[in-house]
């Protein structure tokens, strides 16, 4: 049960803890389809992408290494500054590794959008993205993603790692911020 100061920050549930364990559990299999005999590397994106990462790495019945790097662009808002700053780098060396990009979600497209081109100039064999979440709508850059896991409304959303002004990450299942927190 949430709080019920939680509760009221909150219009809507629009996935459950289970349905993204379920709908994770399906992107593991395409993933495992794809990168049999690989020697793939998952790069996290933190902060957001800290639940999925978590989840979708158990999932996967792979050898795999796991990475993170942090960046940053929205800051304390509901837009993205459209400036993304690494704030952490990767510790591994990507040259000849498989990677997979995991994000939370995929809003504007920026943030990806740059950290494929950052990526892309390492040495990679590959570099694939796998996002829980992405709004087409909001879409301000297209981003080529190979694994998705819900197509959503562009509404602002919280839980499962994605915050608000660094609250709500904590939330098991992903609901619809409720603008009376932001406006
Ligand atoms: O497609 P975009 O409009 O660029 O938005 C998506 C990005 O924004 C969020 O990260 P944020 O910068 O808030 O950092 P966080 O992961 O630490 O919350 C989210 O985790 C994605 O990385
Ligand atoms: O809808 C969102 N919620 C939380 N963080 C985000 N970062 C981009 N879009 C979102
Ligand atoms: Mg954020």
């Amino acid at each position: 049960m949430l709080s019920s100061d939680i509760a009221d920050d909150l219009t809507s549930v629009l996935y459950t803890e289970a349905e993204i364990h379920a709908r994770i559990a399906q992107l593991a299999r395409s993933i495992e389809a794809d990168y049999e005999g690989e020697d793939l590397l998952l790069v996290g994106v933190l902060k957001g992408a800290v639940m999925v990462m978590a989840d979708l790495a158990r999932e996967l019945t792979l050898p795999l290494n796991m990475d993170w790097m942090a960046v940053s662009s929205y800051g304390a808002g509901t837009q993205s500054s459209g400036v993304v700053r690494i704030l952490k780098d990767l510790d591994s060396d990507l040259s000849g590794r498989k990677v997979l990009i995991v994000e939370d979600i995929i809003d504007s497209g920026l943030t990806l959008s740059w950290l494929l081109g950052n990526l892309r100039t390492r040495g990679a064999a590959s570099v694939e993205i796998c996002a829980l979440f992405r709004k087409p709508e909001a879409a301000k850059v297209e981003v080529d993603v190979r694994y998705v896991g819900f197509e959503i409304p562009n509404d602002f959303v919280v839980g499962y790692g994605l915050d608000y002004a660094e609250r709500y990450r904590n939330l098991r299942d992903v609901a619809v911020l409720a603008p009376h927190v932001y406006s």
